[in-house]
């Protein structure tokens, strides 16, 4: 038996801050901060002549030990075979995507086995036990995967993403996969949007996936047909799917915008968790719904909200570049935000075009129904920006009653500032920070030996 080298690989999760329902549009751009909570896969293969076509195993031993048990080959189209007729359509389709890309005669190794973790931020911690070794540290719940309450970090992409990583590293030639080639980082992200948009059922504007793969970007989605418009599997034709496949993610042009962006320096994000939790599909149906029925109004509100959008994301890079011009200054600048928030224009303009994307987002809660900007949500935001140095807040992506996302300066401490006031009460603050790094490639060493804590 011979073994391939052990990888092992991570993506990050996201907030998106600005572009909420409109970047569904490829009209429009969006600015997404990535997120220090990872999801992480350990990838060993080796040959195992005894088996016939190729056996894939992927477990997520946090949860309830759960795995997934796939058979794939040649002959039926690659189309995974779970053994125990278990689903996790996510695994699926990336196994699906990855060995049609790829659409390999002979594997020389065919049996991997992936072992899944995510990082703690991205469920609740509810009945969980910490286990760690010197590296890292994970949750594990005695609860299968779809029972475990979620966060909103978009654990799926980062889950499909670091998955496709993986694959990738045992199919592509010579086992070459490098992180840092962007010829192999856009293979990764396109065959994840690919995998991620059939598993979802088409209803995402990808950007949760090109910050698993980015980092932070300013963001703006392809056509969404260019997915749609791929063949079915026929059985009679196991290439065709392939052949549209690989076109698709090497030579068609995808129209995409993934430009890396960070926030200004001294300035941090800080999400809330709610403990609500949110029905992205429910809610983008109804606002789709709102939009399609209040033509031509509706598009200028989405006009409008795009203008602000543009404003708030170019301070944001002013205010990026300032820090670099002129440091000291820049330094001053936002320790006189934790006394007088209003005390330089570009700082205003920024937190003037957020209350009036905030605003807009509220006409629409009205008038379609869609909790984008539930009551709950403006009273608890409004609170936060009477705290000392907290400068800017939204509800991240969809909205609804999952989380906050607030800017604020680094100096600001908002579990001592919110610590025994009943305004925050039913607000977690979470241990993430913005990143810039997506697809990053990990220790696969710095997995193993992982001990409970309680019992260190
Ligand atoms: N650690 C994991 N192991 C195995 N499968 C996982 C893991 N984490 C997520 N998944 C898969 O992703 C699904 C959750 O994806 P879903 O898109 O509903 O949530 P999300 O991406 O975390 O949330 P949101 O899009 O709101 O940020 C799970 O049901 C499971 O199929
Ligand atoms: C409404 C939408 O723009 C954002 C959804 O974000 P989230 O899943 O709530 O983080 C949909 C999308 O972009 O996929």
């Amino acid at each position: 038996m011979t073994e391939l080298e052990p990888r092992a690989f991570s993506t990050p999760g996201k907030a998106l801050i600005i572009g909420g329902y409109l970047v569904l549009d490829p009209k429009y751009k969006s600015f997404v901060l990535a997120l220090s909570a990872r999801m992480h896969a350990v990838v060993r293969a080796s040959t195992r002549p005894d088996i016939s076509g190729v056996y894939l195993k992927v477990k997520s031993t946090q949860f309830n030990n759960n795995e997934w048990n796939y058979k794939v080959s040649r002959d039926s189209g690659y189309v995974p075979l779970e053994i125990n007729d278990l689903n996790n359509p996510f695994v699926e389709q990336v196994v699906f995507n990855v060995f049609n890309y790829f659409f390999p005669d002979q594997i020389d190794y065919n049996y991997i086995e992936i072992d899944i973790f995510s990082d703690p931020a991205y469920h609740s911690t509810e009945g969980s036990r910490r286990k760690s070794n010197q590296y890292k540290s994970f949750n594990f719940h005695d609860k299968d995967i779809n029972e475990v309450h979620k966060t909103g970090l978009g654990s799926s992409a980062g889950l499909v993403t670091v998955l496709t990583a993986s694959l990738c590293y045992v199919l592509i030639k010579d086992h070459n996969l490098n992180v840092l080639n962007p010829e192999h980082l856009k293979m990764v992200h396109n065959l994840s949007q690919v995998a991620h948009c059939q598993a979802q059922g088409k209803i995402g504007s990808g950007f949760d996936v090109a910050a698993a793969t980015y980092g932070s970007i300013i963001y703006r989605r392809f056509t969404p047909a260019i997915i749609a418009e791929l063949p079915g599997v026929d059985i009679r034709f196991v290439d065709k799917y392939h052949k549209a496949l690989k076109s698709l993610i090497d030579r068609v042009d995808w129209k995409i915008v993934c430009e890396p962006v960070k926030l200004p320096p001294r300035l941090k994000v800080i999400m809330g968790d709610v403990h609500n939790g949110s029905e992205t599909v429910k809610l983008v149906g109804t606002v789709q719904r709102w939009y399609a029925n209040n033509l031509p109004r509706s598009h200028d509100i989405y006009e409008e909200i795009n203008a602000n959008n543009i404003i708030a994301m170019n301070k944001l890079i002013k205010l990026y570049h300032r820090s670099e011009e002129n440091p000291q200054y820049y330094e001053k600048m936002i320790d006189n935000l934790n006394k007088d928030k209003n005390s330089d224009p570009d700082i205003n303009e920024l937190i003037g075009s957020i209350n009036k994307i905030r605003e807009l987002f509220r006409t629409i809660t009205k008038e379609s129904g869609a909790d984008v900007e539930p009551m709950v949500q403006t009273q608890l935001l409004n609170n936060c920006l009477d705290l000392n140095g907290v400068i800017g807040g939204v509800v991240p992506g969809a909205g609804g009653h999952d989380a906050v996302a607030l800017i604020m300066t680094e100096k600001t401490d908002i579990n001592e500032a919110t610590k025994n006031n009943t305004l925050f009460k039913n607000v977690t603050w979470m241990d993430v920070k913005q990143e810039q790094i997506g697809l990053k490639e990990e220790n696969p060493k710095h997995y193993e030996d992982l001990l409970f804590d309680d019992e260190l």
